[in-house]
C-alpha cells in the first residue's frame, strides 16, 4: 500500500506512527510546509518527507489528509489534476463535509471521511468512517487500513460530528478520569508513579473486560460491588457528586461547540 499523509502535524504523524508500527505500507510520504520538524522520519526506509503535495499524490495511492481545516479547500484544488481512479482519498478533517470536497474534486473519486484519535499511533485507535457515493466501494478497505491500528465503525455521515465528541476529544475525557484516579490514588498514599501505574491498568482492564465479553458495564459492576462494601459506597458518593450527569454534560457540551460550526 502505497500511503500520503498530506500534513504530518499531531493526527498526521500519529497516523504514521501507527502505520510504521504495524507494519502497514510499502512506502509513505509524509508532507508538511516546514518539513525540519519531522526530517528524523527519514531514517524509515520506506519513508519520504517532503513539503510538496503534488510529489506524494503521484507516489501513493491512499491520500490521507490530516490539515486545519482552513488549508484543505487550497491543498485538495492544488492537487486535483493529480487525482485518478488508484487513488482513494481519507480526509481527518472535522467539520469538512464530502460535500465540500466534492465540490472541489467532484463526485467521480473515492471519498472517505475519517475520524481516528491520537491512540492511533499506539495501534488503539476508534475510528469512525463514511464515505461519498463512489468510496463506499472503497469502505472496507478503508477499514482494513484503521483496523490495523486498533477499531473501526462505518457510520453515517450526520453521525460524524458526535463521533469527534465521543472518539476524538475522548482521548481528552478519558485522560482526565484517568488523572483524577490517580489524584485519589495518591491520596491512599501510593506515590506518582505507581498511581498512574494503577489507574491506567486498571482503566485499560475495565474497557478489555466489556470488549471480550460484550458485557454491559452494570453486570461487570454487578460482580464488584459487595453488598454492604466499598465499592457501592463509593460508586453512590461518586453519583450524589454528579459523575454521570457531569460526563454526559460535558459531552453534550462539546457537541453543541462542534456544532456551532455548522449552524453559523
Ligand atoms: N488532534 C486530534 O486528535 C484530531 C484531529 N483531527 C483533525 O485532523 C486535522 C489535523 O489536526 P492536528 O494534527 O491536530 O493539526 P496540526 O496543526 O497539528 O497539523 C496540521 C499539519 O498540517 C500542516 N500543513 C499546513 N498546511 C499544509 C500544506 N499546504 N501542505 C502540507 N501540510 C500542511 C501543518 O504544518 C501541520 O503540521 C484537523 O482538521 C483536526 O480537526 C481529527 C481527529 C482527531
Ligand atoms: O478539539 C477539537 O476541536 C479537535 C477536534 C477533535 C480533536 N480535536
Amino acid at each position: 500500500m502505497k500511503i500520503a499523509i498530506i500534513g504530518a502535524g499531531n493526527l498526521g504523524l500519529s497516523i504514521a506512527t501507527g502505520i510504521l508500527n504495524s507494519n502497514g505500507a510499502t512506502s509513505m510520504y509524509l508532507t508538511k510546509r516546514d518539513i525540519k520538524s519531522i526530517a528524523d522520519f527519514e531514517k524509515y526506509d520506506k519513508v519520504t518527507v517532503t513539503d510538496d503535495n503534488r510529489l506524494a499524490v503521484q507516489r501513493s495511492d491512499i491520500l490521507i489528509f490530516a490539515v486545519q481545516p482552513v488549508h484543505f479547500a487550497e491543498i485538495l484544488e492544488s492537487v486535483k489534476d493529480l487525482l485518478t481512479d488508484n487513488h482513494v482519498l481519507i480526509s481527518t478533517i472535522t467539520g469538512f463535509g464530502i460535500a465540500k470536497i466534492e465540490a472541489v474534486i467532484g463526485k467521480d473519486h473515492y471519498i472517505i471521511r475519517s475520524m481516528p484519535n491520537t491512540a492511533i499511533s499506539v495501534g488503539k485507535s476508534m475510528t469512525c468512517i463514511c464515505s461519498n457515493e463512489k468510496g463506499k466501494k472503497r469502505v472496507e478497505l478503508a477499514k482494513a487500513i484503521f483496523n490495523r491500528m486498533g477499531h473501526s465503525m462505518e457510520i453515517p455521515e450526520s453521525q460524524m460530528q458526535a463521533a469527534t465528541v465521543i472518539c476524538a476529544s475522548g482521548i481528552a475525557f478519558w485522560m482526565r478520569l484517568i488523572r483524577a484516579t490517580t489524584q485519589g490514588a495518591i491520596q491512599l498514599g501510593f506515590d506518582a508513579h505507581e498511581a498512574q501505574e494503577l489507574a491506567m491498568h486498571t482503566c485499560n482492564g475495565a474497557a478489555s473486560l466489556l470488549i471480550e465479553s460484550g458485557n454491559h458495564p452494570e453486570e461487570e459492576i454487578d460482580r464488584v460491588t459487595t453488598p454492604m462494601g466499598c465499592t457501592i459506597k463509593g460508586l453512590n458518593e461518586m453519583e450524589h457528586q454528579g459523575l454521570s450527569s457531569s460526563l454526559i454534560r460535558g459531552i453534550v457540551a462539546s457537541f453543541d461547540k462542534i456544532t456551532e460550526f455548522k449552524n453559523s
